[in-house]
């Protein structure tokens, strides 16, 4: 049967990856970081407060005050190509596209701010994926993030009449991959120092203490992880939780708290690495590698490094890459 003149275009059948990670400002100024923030703060999935109560405070004390602050905070860390979430996460991306055959294409996008999550399924669609692997880039689930980056992919496909068919990853806390991947990029990161540490912290995102109680089990996943990069390392690991936002009370212990009594302990020298983010960001390269140091060396410590993320590194890109052949079975053959 011939196609109607008018029939709209067909493109080859090909598959999608679309890496997703949470998002950052445009640029490292007030006005671009107060979009921002009122984006991802207004999320009901990161602050769980009745939208009456909470949007009087964002829109009075939060967004008057802290967008300031925190451009500051990103001028510290602003790379030539932008945000250092941003070009880590375009650099993954790049560095995984090709990496499944011919037929697959890999994109990236972003829960808050550009490049939209709707935009990139849309123009993978548009492309002619007629079925796209969601990979929330967070190896320990939580609402805050994982679910609401997926919630924000299955609203754009609520909007689509023809819809590619999706998986999504799965948090990938204990997996193999991802725990040698940690274990080589520390080990990697420990030979190159000039001291050996007295302590190694694992600092992740902390969240409000409420979510454990309510069954979100990113507290767990965090201490799962840490107990696995511990026996593979075969030492000693404290986990500790960064970030702190808010009055409520937030997982324990804080990880500017142990920074600053670690050294009336005798433990004056330490390396710290947050294996919870997949990029290095504003809250790995600012309040750990600036703030954390300042503050640890300002208790009475004297030697501190911090060991940067997997981001694109070769066994970061192998472990990723590693994740996503394993979901993309069955729709590609890869052997
Ligand atoms: C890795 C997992 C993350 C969890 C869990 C998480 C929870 C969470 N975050 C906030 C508030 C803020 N987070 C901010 C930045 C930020 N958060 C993550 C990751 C997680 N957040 C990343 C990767 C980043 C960095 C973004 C970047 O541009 O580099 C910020 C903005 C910066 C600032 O003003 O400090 C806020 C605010 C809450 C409330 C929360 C849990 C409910
Ligand atoms: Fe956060
Ligand atoms: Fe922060």
């Amino acid at each position: 049967m011939n196609k109607p003149a008018d029939h709209p275009p067909i493109p080859p059948r090909r598959v999608g990856v679309l890496l997703i990670n949470l998002g950052t400002p445009d640029a490292p100024d007030a006005p671009s970081v107060r979009r921002y923030l009122a984006e991802f703060l207004s999320d009901p999935r990161v602050v769980e407060l009745p939208k009456l109560l909470w949007q009087p405070i964002l829109r009075g004390a939060v967004l008057t005050t802290r967008p300031k602050k925190s451009a500051h905070a990103y001028q510290q860390v602003w790379r030539e190509d932008g945000s250092p979430l941003a070009a880590v996460t375009r650099a993954q991306a790049k560095a995984l596209d090709g990496a499944f055959g011919p037929g697959v294409t890999v994109d990236y996008a972003m829960r808050y701010g550009r490049p939209a999550i709707g935009d990139r399924i849309q123009a993978l669609k548009d492309a002619g994926c007629e079925r796209i692997l969601l990979a929330p880039l967070y190896p320990q689930y939580s609402g805050a993030t994982t679910a609401t980056a997926n919630d924000k992919a299955f609203a754009q496909l609520a909007a689509m009449r023809w819809q590619p068919a999706v998986r999504t990853l799965p948090p990938y806390y204990d997996d193999p991959a991802y725990i040698e991947a940690l274990k080589t990029s520390i080990e990697d990161g420990l030979a190159a120092l000039d001291f050996q540490p007295d302590a190694i912290l694992t600092s992740f995102h902390g969240m409000p203490q409420r979510t454990l109680l309510l069954g979100d089990p990113y507290y767990c996943h965090c201490h799962k992880t840490a107990r696995l990069v511990q026996a593979a390392l075969g030492r000693e690991v404290t986990l500790t939780f960064q970030s702190r936002f808010g009055r409520a009370k937030w997982l324990e212990p804080a990880t500017d708290v142990v920074l600053e009594v670690l050294p009336a302990k005798g433990i004056r020298k330490v390396a710290i690495v947050a294996p919870g983010f997949s990029a290095d960001c504003l809250e790995t390269l600012e309040e750990l590698a600036i703030r954390g140091r300042e503050a640890f060396k300002a208790a009475g410590g004297t030697h501190f490094a911090y060991l940067p993320c997997l981001n694109d590194s070769a066994v970061g890109i192998e472990m990723l890459r590693n994740l996503i052949v394993r979901e993309l079975e069955g729709w590609v053959s890869l052997s």
